[in-house]
């Protein structure tokens, strides 16, 4: 008898899951697993890892709330401590696992597992569905390869057209029985914090997070307090959950017409759903330019004029370039896992103009630091600042005296991060890479 698995991803969730809704309609037995990469502790060719310590608490945490929501059903999540393809490779053989469950992967690393997957096992049904963005690509008004080449020309199209956005999904009523017994958390994984987080990962805390914040008067005023450097409740922050899948964007936006419906829509409310486009706009980006995401000259065929020096890359991570704005962000994001999109805006542009460093250094910084790191959303942001993106300006300069002026005028957030303490860079670095801490 054949077996089915549902290897979950970044779809951490049962609520609106279009997946978990196809594979509870089947009869066979069925396990759940995660699989944690080895490779994602380990330092990479930027000498990051791609899962720094915040983002694992809060992976740790949504894998724990989802496997507590899985004992409801009298199932269980079982967490590998291996390499998804070794994973499936091990059920196929030993459990006679004949059909796979596993969202529709963004990542051009991700698709690649499941290609290899499919071509070494032509027996191997894989079902997908989308759980990630808000229309599926079929409801959309051009294929993937027509991709409006700017944010502002997709936008347009998307409220000219205005896709259907599909009713939300009931947690399934029942789940098929488990094909093996629970197993024990990996004792071989990284101890996870015990330290009090900014935000909780999980389906719970994603969607008590929405019920507050839709029960507040924030969206009201959301576009007048989004850029605000600190401050929870000057934007949404539901990137961690939605980067994650503990929610859906289409839980998001059901929320928000909800309140709309009974407050009232304005200019906030609207400029939410603006910003979500974005991410959606970068999904689709991802989908379009595959591993261009990760070039150095992006999808333009114009290499920057930046290089690497590893004094200067160490002082924009720590916090401690000469620019105090910069190192309060830095600083902020290495002890919560957090910044704001403002900050984040103004230390890309201070790596890539200022300091004059290859763009992908802090994108895989960012990637192993913040807990709503997404791969789309963070490297295309990274591509767009650094004007090898989809940015019809190429690329952006944010003057630091300006902007600290207008958004920390009376100095609290860099009095309270202590990003006054600056240090000059050397004009010649000569270090050996990688620097030893
Ligand atoms: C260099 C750089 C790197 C970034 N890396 C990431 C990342 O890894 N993961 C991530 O989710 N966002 C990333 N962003 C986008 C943005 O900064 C965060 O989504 C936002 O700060 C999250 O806080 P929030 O949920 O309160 O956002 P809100 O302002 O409340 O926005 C609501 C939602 O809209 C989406 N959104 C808002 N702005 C953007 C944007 N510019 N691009 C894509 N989606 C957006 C997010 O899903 C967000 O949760 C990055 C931005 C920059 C400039």
């Amino acid at each position: 008898m054949t077996h089915s698995l549902y290897w979950f991803t970044n779809d951490l969730r049962l609520s609106d899951n279009a997946l978990i809704s196809l594979a509870a309609k089947q009869d066979t037995a069925l396990s759940f697993v995660y699989c944690v990469d080895p490779q994602w502790f380990k330092s990479n060719h930027h000498d990051c890892q791609s899962m720094g310590q915040h983002r694992w608490q809060f992976l740790a945490q949504s894998l724990q709330q989802l496997n507590n929501t899985l004992k409801d059903y009298g199932q269980h999540l079982v967490i590998y401590h291996q390499a998804a393809h070794e994973v499936i490779e091990h059920y196929y053989h030993h459990h006679n696992v004949r059909t796979l469950y596993c969202s529709e992967q963004i990542g051009y690393d991700e698709q690649q597992t499941l290609l290899n997957v499919a071509k070494n096992h032509a027996d191997l049904v894989i079902k997908q569905a989308n759980t990630f963005t808000l229309y599926d690509n079929q409801q959309l008004p051009f294929t993937i390869n027509e991709l409006p080449a700017t944010f502002s020309q997709f936008r347009k199209l998307i409220e000219q057209t205005t896709p259907t956005i599909n009713t939300l999904l009931d947690p399934p009523v029942y789940i098929a029985r488990p094909l093996i017994a629970p197993m024990p958390w990996p004792t071989t994984l990284p101890n996870v914090s015990k330290e009090r987080t900014l935000f909780a990962g999980g389906e719970k805390s994603a969607t008590d997070h929405l019920a507050d914040y839709f029960s507040s008067a924030n969206p009201s005023t959301y576009k007048e307090t989004r850029n605000a450097l600190a401050g929870i409740e000057n934007s949404t922050k539901f990137s961690p959950w939605l980067a994650n899948g503990c929610i859906s964007a289409r839980q998001i936006v059901n929320a928000l017409r909800n309140y709309e419906h009974i407050h009232g829509a304005n200019d906030s409310t609207y400029w939410i759903y603006f910003e979500l486009l974005w991410r959606e706009y970068f999904q689709l980006y991802s989908l379009r330019y595959g591993n261009k995401l990760f070039s150095f000259a992006g999808i333009t065929k114009r290499k920057p004029l930046t290089s690497f020096y590893p004094q200067r890359f160490k002082q924009w991570c720590t916090g401690t370039t000469p620019y105090p704005i910069v190192n309060a962000c830095m600083k902020q994001l290495n002890k919560t896992g957090y910044m704001s999109n403002r900050g984040r805006q103004l230390v890309a542009s201070c790596l890539v103009n200022e300091l004059k460093l290859d763009w992908r250094f802090g994108a895989a910084y960012f990637e192993q630091q913040l807990i709503d790191y997404d791969v789309a959303s963070n490297w295309g942001n990274w591509q767009y600042l650094a004007g090898v993106g989809a940015d019809p300006r190429s690329g952006r300069h944010f003057n630091l005296v300006k902007q600290t002026q207008t958004y920390d005028a009376n100095n609290q957030f860099i009095n309270h991060w202590q990003g006054d303490e600056v240090h000059a860079i050397d004009s010649l670095d000569a270090a050996d890479w990688p620097l030893s801490s």
